[in-house]
């Protein structure tokens, strides 16, 4: 298309587009934020340091909540442990050959790429079932080997959201967290089990924590 060209959406792109901004901008933060309350009522410990994190901050807002790095990195290991995107779909628009493995991908072939393997791949983040916000801290993050974590996807089409997820996520917990205490109940299941009706999404049958006020 030149430059002075112009597209219009047709009624279905439009309708389409609202469709995908619903379910995967609310779904997937809500997802997020519900794993995130699990993690941090079952580890007590991470819980008190992010609470920490909050207090020494003067102001809860858009610039400071993206300079707090515990809170960055509790949002990081929820999103590796509980992706609410399993896995990213490609598909390859021409013969490709991949490199010297003798593999060619034909036209049309889809590649899923497993997110949620990859994340739990004990070789790229041992013990991987623990929740442990400090591999995403300081110089723990060089150990991250590039293309391991995809809660957002890689690439050009990666997650159009997740800047604004990310924000969204981190000031709703914040500010929750400022006055209220997330711990295990008799109803919160360990290991939390996960529906199989939905491929791609990651679904858990039922999220419990208590939640108390804090004085
Ligand atoms: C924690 C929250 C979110 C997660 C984990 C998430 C995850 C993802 C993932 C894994 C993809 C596929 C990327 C790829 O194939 O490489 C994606 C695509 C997309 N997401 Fe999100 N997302 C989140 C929030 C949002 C929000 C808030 C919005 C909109 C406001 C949004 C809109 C989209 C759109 C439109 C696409 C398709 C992009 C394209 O095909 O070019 N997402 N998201």
């Amino acid at each position: 298309m030149g430059s002075h060209e112009t597209k219009k959406l047709s009624e279905e792109e439009i309708i389409a587009n609202i469709v995908l901004f619903l379910l995967a901008g609310y779904e997937t933060t809500a997802s997020l934020l519900s794993f995130s309350a699990y993690n941090l009522a079952l580890n007590p410990e991470s819980q008190r340091k992010l609470r920490d994190e909050l207090r020494e901050c003067p102001q809860l807002d858009y610039e400071s909540v993206a300079k707090l790095p515990f809170l960055e990195a509790v949002v990081c290991e929820t999103l590796r442990i509980h992706n609410p995107v399993t896995r990213v779909d490609r598909e390859a628009f021409e013969d490709y050959v991949l490199g010297d493995t003798g593999i060619t991908l034909t036209k049309g072939s889809v590649v899923a790429i497993p997110v949620h393997a990859l994340h739990h791949d004990p070789h790229y983040y041992p013990d991987p079932h623990r929740f442990i916000p400090e591999r995403f801290l300081g110089d723990n993050l060089n150990k991250v080997k590039p293309y391991t974590y995809l809660p957002f996807g890689g690439g050009p089409r990666n997650c159009i959201g997740m800047r604004f997820a990310l924000l969204e996520a981190k000031l709703a917990l914040a500010r929750v967290l400022m006055d209220y205490e997330f711990s295990p109940c008799a109803k919160t299941e360990v290991p939390l089990r996960f529906v199989n009706t939905r491929p791609g999404l990651l679904q858990a049958v039922s999220i419990w924590v208590n939640v108390e006020r804090r004085n």
